[in-house]
């Protein structure tokens, strides 16, 4: 803290492919992953491994241009190790972004989804980022998960969408966190379809759950960049400069809806830092 002058209240979480969430930052001070203490390092394409600290709209944001996922090989503590630094500095909202596959008929490559909710699968079989003995410095031992992803910010959302004339892109849907890296066969994908999933992606998840444990509200953002194929017809395949490039296509609409979101969000001065507790 003492290498920026910024003190965010927002926190953002670039996607695959959506690093530009960080261009709009004003008064930026940049910083490699590599040269911050227990940061692991970002290894998959189109995520860039840098921490910008920036102004946006009046707020005090920080974004990081790149995430890590458990198939990288980082344990899920590591993955969120982010989460609690952030908390640490005051952050009072995380915005989650990802690129995610479309299993639902109504969601096309393009779509934004606001996400609504989501299902855990790898915390489901054990693999939770709460594992291990709690810190109830952070948050209790059995946090609830229900409204993790705030109703207001959501329909702040949906408000702006209309405004920004993108309605038509933008719906609401439940994410699901698969382990990855290899895509969905199409039992699986027709498993999860079943299931009442709408997206599913390999991150994100394990992100929310350590935001919601230490009591930030979350805001996110699926951009549906491939369907997932159902059907043993279908010949269509997905693969990551695929996601990458849809990611581009729709880059600056993402950066719209979550500037406008971040904007008009209301913050509470009275900011919790623990960095003085903990
Ligand atoms: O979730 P983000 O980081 O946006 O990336 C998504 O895109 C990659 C696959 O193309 C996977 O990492 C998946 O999780
Ligand atoms: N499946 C899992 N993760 C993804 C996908 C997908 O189809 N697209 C982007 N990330």
């Amino acid at each position: 803290m003492s290498r920026t002058k910024h003190r965010p209240q927002v926190s953002i979480i670039c996607g695959s492919g959506l690093g530009m969430l960080a261009d709009s930052l004003e008064c930026q001070d940049q910083f490699s992953y590599s040269d911050i203490p227990g940061f692991p390092q970002s290894t998959v394409q189109g995520h860039a491994g840098r921490l910008v600290f920036g102004e946006l709209k009046g707020k005090s944001c920080v974004c990081m241009q790149g995430r890590f996922h458990m198939y990288e090989g980082h344990s899920l503590l590591k993955t969120t190790f982010p989460i609690r630094v952030f908390k640490l500095m005051g952050v009072q909202t995380l915005i989650v972004t990802n690129a995610a596959g479309s299993v639902a008929d109504h969601l096309h490559p393009g779509d934004i989804m606001i996400i609504k909710d989501h299902i855990n699968f790898p915390g489901l079989v054990g693999l939770n980022p709460l594992h291990g003995p709690n810190d109830e410095r952070f948050g209790p031992r059995f946090p609830a998960m229900s409204g993790c992803y705030n109703r207001e910010l959501r329909s702040l959302a949906h408000e702006i969408s209309k405004q920004l004339d993108i309605a038509g892109l933008v719906q609401e849907g439940v994410y699901a966190m698969v382990g990855g890296p290899n895509f969905e066969t199409i039992a699986e994908a027709r498993m999860l379809h079943r299931m009442g999933v709408d997206a599913v992606g390999m991150s994100t998840v394990p992100e929310v759950v350590v935001a919601s444990h230490c009591g930030l509200q979350v805001f996110g953002l699926s951009l549906i960049t491939n369907k997932v194929v159902k059907s043993y017809d279908d010949s269509d395949c997905v693969n990551h400069d695929g996601v990458l490039e849809v990611g581009r296509l729709r880059s600056q609409t993402v950066q719209q809806l979550v500037t406008e979101v971040i904007s008009r969000m209301e913050i509470n001065n009275n900011i919790d830092r623990m960095s003085n507790a903990v």
